[in-house]
């Protein structure tokens, strides 16, 4: 399996998003942490000063999503039934247990047992023989990132491709162009034994000069270099095209103009083109969207992991200004054996401060924020998962999606509060919630000056779930705490 990779220089649109990834090679002018000001290096070399502390980190959907791929190794497993709604009810509904049920070719079947799959996932059980009928089926799915839908279609690209024919024939659109690499990589992993299949990144930079005879079976780009190929340049003929899949369909339609793009590549499939479409999340928005680019679908849902309180035993300890909270902290972290703990910030001044106070208390402690690159992130959540380190101090960027089992304390060191002081309800159950299922006890420390009560009070309320005040000061009180 060869790809052709990307290369060459990027274009004026596109650098602006590559810098908004790219950029986050921030370089501290003093020290490592305990600084105002950042300089952070363009794309183009040069090197602009920003003053970004104070802000809190933006959750970025397709950086989500990149961190997410890049952190799942295995499965993310769940105990939820897989929901099916097949266009035709009548058809026979089938899951498969085996990958050898689905009669793949041999090369095939030799590159997922190389990946180490013995089994398909949850999602794959069902969605993999709709994915591979004949005649080809629409389908719409949803799950949560990590179980198993790129392996799906990936899958199901690699298997209707015609090595022997020499020009497009699958065509995969996702939001930016790590994504699209991530998914390239899924392609030349599982097809490592198909060595005449090969795929090619439509993404902006790849520079094919108009009317160039694109011999590559599988095209993987952003939508708005693929229309630029397909219409502009005449790179790809969309008649041929059997196998058209939209990934990450929420961060998709997030993009501006990437839900239009999509359209108008669509529109130009043939009607017999299989259209697949995957979602992490399914907002009505998202559901609106894929209703109007796949015709006739089947639709496949499996439902997350409900995250719940109830295992979790919630404190507050009540502190005059944020060194006080450290102190408390301190008085808390030196009473109770604690494995790992995640401590959460508010802005990444706040958490570089603490990070610099715990590293000169002399406390192994990584930080985890904004200003990272995606690969930084999932280095130090790794290092982290491997216990390197025994505290994370993060901001917001990680209060979603990151699962470490084995945390059992978390801290907010500031209240997860939106605009207008209303409390974030959904970030505060993100970030100390567990699922009911793993069920493990955990404990929350909620630090707060005399002004958040009123908000900590609400989130009590909100979950009604008791958050009882603790003394910190009082240590026979702390190592009371049944942990
Ligand atoms: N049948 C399987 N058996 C074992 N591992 C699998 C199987 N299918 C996928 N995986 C692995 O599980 C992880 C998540 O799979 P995959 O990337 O396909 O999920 P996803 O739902 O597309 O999530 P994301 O959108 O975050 O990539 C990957 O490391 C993948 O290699």
């Amino acid at each position: 399996m060869a790809s052709l990779l990307w290369g060459g220089d990027a274009g004026a649109a596109e650098s602006e998003r590559l810098n908004s990834h790219f950029s986050n090679l921030s370089h501290p002018q003093k020290n490592l942490w305990g600084i105002k000001s950042t300089a952070v290096r363009n794309i183009d070399g040069s090197i602009n000063n920003i003053n970004e502390d104070d802000e809190e980190d933006v959750v970025d959907l397709a950086a989500n999503s990149l961190l997410n791929k890049l952190i799942h190794q295995s499965l993310v497993e769940s105990s939820h039934r897989v929901e099916v709604l097949q266009k035709d009810p009548s058809s026979p509904l089938y899951s498969v247990k085996t990958f050898e049920e689905l009669r793949l070719k041999e090369e095939l079947l030799k590159g997922i047992y190389a990946m180490g799959f013995n089994r398909p996932s949850k999602i794959q059980e069902m969605a993999l023989p709709m994915m591979l009928a004949h005649p080809p089926q629409n389908l719409i799915a949803q799950s949560q990132s990590g179980t198993g839908k790129t392996a799906a279609f990936v899958l199901a690209m690699l298997s209707r491709v015609n090595a022997l024919e020499l020009f497009p024939q699958c065509l995969c659109l996702a939001p930016t162009y790590e994504l699209a690499l991530q998914t390239g990589r899924v392609v030349e992993q599982m097809g490592k034994f198909c060595v005449d299949v090969q795929v090619m990144y439509a993404i902006r930079g790849n520079r094919i000069p108009r009317g160039t005879d694109i011999t590559k079976q599988i095209i993987i780009g952003t939508p708005g270099t693929v229309l630029d190929w397909c219409f502009k340049l005449k790179l790809i003929d969309l008649t041929k095209i059997r196998v058209f899949v939209l990934d990450e369909a929420d961060v998709m339609i997030d993009t501006q103009g990437f839900s239009d793009h999509s359209i108008r590549i669509q529109r130009a499939l043939p009607s017999e083109c299989q259209m697949l479409l995957f979602s992490a999340t399914f907002e009505d928005s998202v559901w609106h969207f894929a209703e109007r680019i796949i015709p006739d679908p089947n639709v496949i849902k499996l439902r997350k992991e409900e995250l719940t309180l109830n295992n979790i035993r919630q404190y507050y300890v009540l502190c005059e200004h944020r060194k006080d909270k450290y102190q408390a902290l301190c008085n808390i972290y030196g009473s109770i054996t604690i494995g790992q703990a995640i401590i959460f910030c508010q802005t990444r001044r706040n958490a570089k401060w603490l990070t610099v106070e715990m590293i000169q208390d002399g406390h192994q402690v990584s930080l985890l924020s904004g200003e990272l690159t995606v690969e930084q992130r999932a280095s130090i959540i790794q290092r982290f998962r491997d216990g390197k380190e025994k505290v994370l101090i993060t901001t917001n960027v990680c209060a979603r999606g990151i699962d470490v089992k084995q945390v059992t304390i978390v801290v907010n060191f500031d209240l997860p509060v939106k605009q207008g002081e209303e409390p974030d309800y959904e970030t505060y159950l993100h970030r100390i919630g567990r699922t009911g299922r793993f069920g493990k006890k955990g404990l929350a420390f909620n630090m707060i000056e005399v002004d958040e009560l009123p908000s900590l009070m609400k989130i009590q309320d909100h979950f009604n779930s008791s958050i009882k005040q603790l003394n910190a000061e009082d240590m026979d009180e702390i190592e009371k705490i049944d942990y």
